[in-house]
């Protein structure tokens, strides 16, 4: 029964550039869901709040730094894996120090928000991408 999945909480986020573009991250080979584009976060480790360890990851990713006041909440991905259940909160940060780039040797891609469906993303994604429609 999908009810006894544990739940995962990931915190994601849609970096945005001044050109209203969103920044989408290649999940590395040997990952699970290796070769799709997500939107750059993690898990929470213990004792972190979402903003915290949102801004941990964007840090550990990217090497940009942002802070809580630049992180708007914008929606959630709830979906069944299996043997867990991904709840992801979605921010937008548009406010961030540095230039994204892939230190986990990921590859990097901007991207309109018209053309997010040309980029195949894990399946928890895929109702996320009409709230960056109309936010952009
Ligand atoms: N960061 C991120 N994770 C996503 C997205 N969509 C989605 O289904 N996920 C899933 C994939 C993973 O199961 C989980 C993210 O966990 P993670 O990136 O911290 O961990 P991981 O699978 O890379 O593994 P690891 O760090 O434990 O080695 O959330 C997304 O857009 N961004």
């Amino acid at each position: 029964m999908s009810g006894e999945r544990a739940l995962l909480v990931v915190v994601a986020c849609a970096l945005i550039d001044a050109d209203s573009r969103i920044l989408l991250s290649e999940r590395p080979t040997g990952k699970a869901l290796a070769g799709l584009w997500e939107f750059p976060g993690g898990k929470l480790d213990q004792g972190e709040t979402p903003e915290v360890a949102l801004i941990r990851e964007l840090r550990e990713e990217l090497g940009i730094e942002t802070q809580a006041a630049c992180l708007a909440p914008l929606t959630f991905a709830s979906h069944s894996y299996d043997g867990f259940h991904l709840l992801m909160p979605l921010y937008v940060c548009r406010r961030y120090q540095g230039i994204p780039t892939g230190r986990e040797g990921q590859r990097l891609k901007w991207v309109r928000a018209s053309q997010l469906r040309d980029y195949p993303m894990p399946p928890a994604d895929e109702p996320l991408i009409a709230h960056l429609v109309d936010l952009l």
